[in-house]
């Protein structure tokens, strides 16, 4: 394939009702390619009218999608997830090409995105209800589960594909359809997935996607009586504002927001599985995953050999390029604001104190593109202990004993993952209880699973997605209370 407009799942459109559509503005959004800055397509620019127009269709797609019978919504997930895996190469290659990622861990994304269909049609056929005591010995309880309602989702640009089947796939099989605002960064996944669930069988209306205007397509969705729950992962800051709004109709809603993960190494560690896990999780998308590690926790008496340890494996595995080439495993960051920040950190850090270890600058490449770095000496004042850095900055925090590595680990507003390594089962229980996080990956860097309950406490959000639980967020609880007389 030459180019993206050769592929074809390449969609330059809106989807709404089952329709490939234009913004009523006729305006388009330009979608660049990170590794070189070049245009490699348009979608329109939607706003509130178009938004409004997807709602409604949900609406009225509501009725006959919730009146199917599990197995039968089941039928057609695994068909979508049947088709993502025939098309795990073009999308991988759409996705490489918006979004930056290299070629094989954008295969691995569609892979992960479509054990979302998989696992929630499997789900949608475990939808138990209870039976509860009655307080007379002639009323009976039954408790039942129904479809939520419409549900509006707004996805972010680092994972393009499975953070949309992580929300689509557990509306769909709770028997909700939805309308979907993907980022604008990335908006050519969404397109590309929607014409797959269109030939897997999702009715028209069941799935739409409104690229455009981020806060008019927001406020479309929860000014809307008829929309019943909000789904969105993205910043912390736009989450708050997203709640706020939700609380006009009392939208149901799940948030899953920024972290600033600590990855610990206590002395007892396996240091060479802790290096191997810390590089799973650090670079995974270059940095830019909500559960990356950004503070690197390491105990004293480990410090050197874990930064030595470290650094070798930077420097002799990661192989910064354009995501298109054989071989390369770091992509570009998504734009120029990421890498001022991942460069704002490391002057700040350096300022204050830090050594600097590996790397420290943009990467000779140009562009979007930043050499991967390590600094040792963190400190809790610096900016990389406070903000998620979302690039491919290590930055090393030593610490005396454990309570102080709780103490250090928990300093945060944001709660989702952590990660830690340690051969003592009784430390590894009082951490892991001690942890205020919603995921703890033990002596493994690498967390993600769609049958695991994924989000975060604290400023990193609300709800649970994948996992059964995944479902029940999607889903109202009713009690029918029967008087047999
Ligand atoms: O940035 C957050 C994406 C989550 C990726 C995952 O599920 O591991």
């Amino acid at each position: 394939m030459e180019s993206l407009q050769d592929c074809p799942l390449f969609r330059p459109f809106a989807y709404i009702d089952g329709s490939w559509v234009a913004a009523d503005s006729g305006e388009q959004i330009d979608v660049l390619n990170p590794a070189n800055g070049e245009v490699i397509g348009q979608v329109p620019r939607l706003g509130r009218a178009e938004t409004e127009r997807a709602i409604e269709a949900a609406e009225a797609a509501f009725p006959a999608w919730r009146a199917l019978t599990a197995q039968e919504r089941a039928d057609i997930l695994m068909k979508w997830h049947d088709l993502m895996h025939e098309h795990q190469d073009e999308l991988a290659l759409i996705m490489t090409l918006e979004q930056g990622k290299p070629l094989k861990e954008a295969a691995g994304e569609i892979g992960y995105a479509a054990s979302f269909l998989r696992w929630f049609a499997e789900e949608a056929r475990r939808v138990y209800g209870e039976t509860v005591p009655a307080a007379k010995s002639n009323q009976r309880i039954l408790v039942t589960k129904q479809p939520v309602g419409v549900v509006g989702a707004i996805t972010p640009w680092n994972f393009p594909a499975a953070m949309i089947t992580r929300k689509v796939g557990a509306a769909l099989a709770a028997g909700c359809p939805i309308v979907v605002k993907p980022a604008s960064q990335t908006p050519f996944s969404a397109t590309a997935m929607a014409l797959l669930a269109e030939r897997a069988g999702v009715p028209r209306g069941v799935f739409n996607v409104v690229p455009g205007r981020a806060s008019e397509i927001a406020s479309a969705l929860t000014e809307s009586p008829v929309v019943r729950k909000i789904t969105f992962t993205g910043s912390t800051e736009v989450g708050r504002q997203l709640m706020k709004q939700a609380a006009e109709h009392i939208q149901k809603i799940s948030l899953e927001l920024g972290g600033n993960a600590p990855f610990i190494v206590f002395e007892d560690a396996d240091l060479d599985a802790a290096v191997e896990g810390a590089m799973a999780s650090k670079f995974r998308n270059g940095g830019q995953t909500c559960v990356c590690v950004n503070r690197f926790l390491v105990q004293s008496s480990v410090v050197n050999a874990f930064c030595e340890k470290l650094a070798a494996a930077m420097n002799s595995e990661l192989h910064v390029g354009d995501g298109t080439e054989e071989g390369v495993n770091i992509g570009p960051l998504i734009d120029q604001d990421g890498v001022e920040k991942v460069s704002r950190h490391i002057r700040d850090a350096v300022d204050k104190g830090a050594e600097l270890l590996l790397g420290g600058n943009p990467h000779p490449l140009g562009g979007n593109f930043f050499t991967p770095t390590l600094i040792n000496d963190a400190k809790p004042d610096m900016l990389v202990a406070q903000e998620e850095t979302f690039g491919p900055l290590s930055a090393v925090f030593p610490f005396d004993d454990e309570e102080d590595a709780v103490a250090m680990a928990n300093d945060t507003p944001f709660g989702l993952a952590a990660y830690f390594y340690s051969r003592d089962l009784s430390r590894v229980w009082r951490v892991s209880e001690a942890l205020e996080y919603g995921i703890i990956g033990i002596n493994t860097g690498l967390i993600s699973n769609p049958a695991a309950p994924f989000g975060g406490v604290k400023e990193s959000g609300l709800g649970r997605e994948g996992g059964h639980q995944g479902l029940e967020e999607f889903m109202e609880t009713k009690y029918l209370c029967i008087d047999l007389g």
